[in-house]
């Protein structure tokens, strides 16, 4: 649905050129949620802008349902940007008009006919839960009521792309959830494809299908949601990681249990339905093993249930080899840190 070849986009300030892209290549399929995760200056927002053109890229290819945006006049680009939705971290609302009329707005914009513009105002509405809010002004409303009406405006014209750039960051943790959940259900309903950055891992974790982690301009790992935060291999990613480990408390119960002995000490991914099966109990009663658990984690990545442990086994290294061995057999990773 969407690629992104060679993409460079500088900025000019006072004589000076402020490298903010350098050289993205990315490819997102139709109906994904993709994210794209970075600290503050690595590029995301002008990566987002550049898909719609809001901002320019010096050079590179921006490819959305097979036509190159760089290549349009600005009447064809006008078009074309239709199907493209884009919501924001401040909602961008229009203040001094109701609820409904800010989504009218491009369907007013596209000069679409006024029975047809009701109808489709009370079907969005509806689709993000403010039918009763319809004649309130955004000062009226909520945070998270205003993102539900950026949501339902950047509805208005049947998009086949969402763009969210920092959607939930101005957000309380429970309102964020809420319109994560609404993203998801927007694009499972209407398979949508929807490319959102973040800086919050907690976000790429619920609803993401794939992942690219931008540092510096570049993207620096990408993949599948699960391979790349269980496994994350470049510095970044394990930074963002720890965000949700806390791994500070794990680093320090590893090093105090190493300073003690000769110990083994190992980290136990469980993926899919093996969560919740008792493998490593039932392996450790058969090899006679005994073990304990330094930190432990099981959580949900968008719908896969996982698990992680950290587990010290007391046996010889022998002995801890064999029984590692046969997790890894019966379908667990096991990775000796
Ligand atoms: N309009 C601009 N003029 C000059 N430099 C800019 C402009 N917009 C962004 N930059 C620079 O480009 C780089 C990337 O910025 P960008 O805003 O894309 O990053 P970001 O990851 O979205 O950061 P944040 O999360 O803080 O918004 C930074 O060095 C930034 O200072």
């Amino acid at each position: 649905m969407i690629q992104l070849r060679h993409l460079h986009k500088s900025y000019q300030v006072q004589g000076k050129t402020i490298p903010a892209l350098t050289g993205i290549d990315l490819s997102i399929e139709q109906g994904e949620i993709y994210g794209i995760i970075g600290h503050s200056g690595a590029g995301k927002s002008t990566l987002i802008r550049c898909i719609n053109l809001l901002e320019r890229p010096t050079s590179g290819e921006v490819i959305v349902d097979g036509v190159d945006l760089t290549k349009l006049d600005e009447g064809k680009l006008q078009a074309k940007r239709r199907a493209i939705g884009m919501i924001f971290q401040h909602f961008n609302l229009l203040s001094s008009s109701t609820v409904g009329e800010n989504v009218a707005f491009p369907l007013k914009l596209a000069k679409r006919p006024k029975a047809e513009i009701d109808k489709k105002v009370n079907e969005l509405l509806k689709l993000v839960g403010l039918e009763a809010h319809k004649d309130k002004y955004p000062s009226q409303l909520s945070g998270g009521q205003k993102q539900r009406v950026g949501i339902a405006r950047a509805l208005a014209n049947d998009p086949k792309v969402l763009l969210c750039d920092e959607a939930t960051s101005a957000l309380d943790p429970q309102t964020t959830n809420s319109i994560l959940a609404l993203l998801l259900d927007i694009n499972r309903k209407l398979g949508l494809t929807i490319v959102l950055i973040t800086h919050e891992m907690h976000v790429i974790r619920s609803i993401c299908d794939r992942v690219g982690v931008i540092d510096g301009g570049k993207i620096v790992e990408s993949g599948n949601v699960l391979d790349v935060f269980l496994r994350p291999q470049h510095l970044t990613t394990q930074e963002f990681v720890e965000q949700v480990a806390d791994s500070t408390e794990l680093r320090e119960a590893v090093a105090h249990e190493k300073a003690s002995g000769n110990r083994t000490i190992a980290r136990v991914t469980f993926l899919g339905e093996k969560t919740y099966q008792p493998i490593l109990f039932q392996t450790m009663q058969e090899t006679g093993t005994v073990f304990s658990i330094l930190q432990g984690t099981i959580s949900r990545m968008k719908d896969t249930p996982y698990g992680q442990l950290v587990i010290e086994l007391e046996g010889d290294v022998a002995q801890n080899q064999k029984t590692i061995e046969t997790l890894r057999q019966r379908g667990l990773e096991v990775e000796v840190i």
